[in-house]
């Protein structure tokens, strides 16, 4: 089959990518997606100065029998804004696209960073990210209506460019409905990335009647194949709540099968989490392959001949 696709008029040669935090922290993890079969990429959500995060054990792989998966509650470690900003300076753009995702601690901060991204003058695209859910005392944006609405009106005037944001899961028709109600006001923002991690959930060690990570007493972001019936049904939401605007699809996919199911449900890319952690770069080449696969025994030539195309009963 063929996986080439567009992207905000932007030829991208597949449309399977790392989601923002798993690979993408320091240069030699971005080179080595910037070598890797992934056809886009995200840096790790920065904020304006260098963060060390949380305590270690921060993460962990939920691999006992079924379903695989993780929790992690990292605390947003990361270089600082500048160092992406560099990164992204040196990018190939030729060879695929950059997102550069951004987390500041405060709109300040977030306004601060967009205003240098914007005089970089950079093909890098902005993923805002309104849903980190491990920052100590932080709530998550994209869970306070009122600040969401008041952060995209803030970047939207600032950035003057299109730019995405990275949603957390809802759970909610109603708030479906409030939260693209909000983004479709914004007709910058050009793309949603569905979903984060499942915020604060807790794992238990039976034998060790103990959490399973350290920070927040053991909460922290759920991902893998726990949380992918519900980044299908916040893609699909937002995919039919917001005609203009692109999906971006995450959580869940581990193979060919689960990106199948994130742009039958509407995606236009999907971002892989949990298992690039588990698996490394070389994910990407095996699952394009399952991918093509699929489509080829389906009859598919093209990701837009199935894209949106889930059928009810
Ligand atoms: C940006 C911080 C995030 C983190 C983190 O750095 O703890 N973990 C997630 O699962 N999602 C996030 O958005």
């Amino acid at each position: 089959a063929d996986l080439t696709t567009q992207f905000l008029d932007l030829p991208v040669k597949n449309p399977v990518m790392n989601a923002a935090g798993v690979w993408c922290s320091v240069a030699s993890q971005l080179e080595a997606l910037a070598e890797s079969a992934a056809g886009a990429m995200v840096t790790k959500s920065c904020t304006l100065q260098p963060r060390d995060g949380n305590p270690e054990p921060r993460y962990r792989v939920l691999d006992g029998d079924k379903p695989f998966g993780s929790i992690n509650s990292m605390g947003l470690p990361n270089e600082g804004f500048a160092y992406y900003l560099r990164y992204a300076q040196r990018h190939d753009y030729e060879e695929k696209p950059l997102f550069v995702s951004l987390s500041g601690l405060t709109l300040d901060d977030n306004l601060t960073m967009i205003d240098s991204l914007k005089d970089a003058v950079t093909p890098a695209i902005l993923e805002v990210n309104l849903s980190c859910p491990n920052v100590p005392g932080k709530s998550q944006i994209g869970y306070d209506f009122e600040s969401m609405d008041t952060l995209l009106a803030e970047v939207s005037s600032g950035y003057q460019r299109p730019f995405g944001v990275k949603l957390p899961p809802y759970f909610d028709m109603a708030h479906f409905d409030e939260a693209a109600e909000i983004l479709n006001r914004y007709p910058l923002v050009a793309f949603v990335t569905c979903i984060n991690s499942i915020g604060n959930a807790l794992v238990i060690d039976l034998a060790s009647e103990t959490t399973l990570i350290k920070p927040k007493d053991g909460f922290g972001g759920l991902g893998g194949d726990y949380v992918l019936p519900t980044a299908l049904a916040n893609v699909n939401a937002f995919y039919r709540r917001c005609p203009n605007k692109t999906i971006i699809g995450c959580g869940g996919i581990k193979s060919g099968r689960e990106a199948f199911m994130h742009i039958l449900a509407g995606a236009t890319l999907v971002q892989i989490g949990t298992s690039l952690y588990e698996e490394g770069p070389g994910i990407f080449q095996r699952v394009l392959d399952e991918l093509s696969a699929i489509m080829d025994e389906k009859g598919y030539a093209t990701t837009e001949e199935f894209r949106g195309k889930l059928k009810t009963l």
